[in-house]
């Protein structure tokens, strides 16, 4: 069976549902952020100052390569993933189904604010928007696509529970 990918801007919720659904289709859980922290025993922040982002997207890029040679995985990435040519090559591979989660930036900013956890974002309205424009068509090159606004993490596995079951009709 294949691998379930989150990908998607920073706060839409690629790590809280991509555990929920994990939970729900009894598969394996990664979140390539943690599993980036805790091989370096470093915090995310911590790696940007001391290393750099550099090294941060070579460990990340390392952690794409092993995970996608599992099977029954749900796979939460960090926002920056998709961006490079290398991962998305990786990614798109056939044997993963790429689930983009989508939020407005009132959203993102609500769900971000007053947490030093992403080093990219600094709470930089005009920042945020010129990277999330700048992403956007990465992201769009997901197989679906949800717009998270409205709904809560439950409510955004059961919709990428139904495209699955309609999938394999
Ligand atoms: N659908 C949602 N509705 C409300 N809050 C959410 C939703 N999805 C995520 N959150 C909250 O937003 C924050 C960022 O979520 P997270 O899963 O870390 O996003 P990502 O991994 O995409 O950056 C967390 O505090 C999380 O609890
Ligand atoms: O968008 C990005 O470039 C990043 C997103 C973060 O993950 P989340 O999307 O889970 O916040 C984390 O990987 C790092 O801070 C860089
Ligand atoms: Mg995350």
């Amino acid at each position: 069976m294949m691998n379930i990918v989150l990908i998607g801007f920073m706060g839409t919720g690629k790590s809280s549902v991509g555990r929920l659904l994990a939970e729900k289709l009894s598969y394996a859980f990664v979140d390539t952020d943690a599993l980036i922290e805790e091989r370096a025993g470093l915090s995310i922040p911590q790696m940007f100052a001391k290393f750099g982002e550099k090294y941060f997207r070579q460990r990340e890029k390392d952690i794409i390569k092993e995970t996608c040679n599992r099977t029954h995985t749900v796979i939460s990435t960090g926002g920056g993933v998709p961006i490079f040519e290398a991962n998305r090559q990786i990614l798109q591979n056939g044997r993963n189904i790429i689930v983009c989660l989508r939020a407005n930036i009132p959203t993102i900013l609500n769900r971000t604010k007053g947490r030093g956890d992403r080093p990219l974002l600094k709470n930089d309205l005009h920042k945020m928007q010129a990277l999330l424009k700048q992403r956007m068509p990465f992201y769009n090159q997901a197989d679906f696509i949800i717009d998270t606004d409205e709904l809560s993490p439950l409510q955004i596995v059961n919709e990428i529970m139904v495209y699955l079951r309609r999938r394999k009709k």
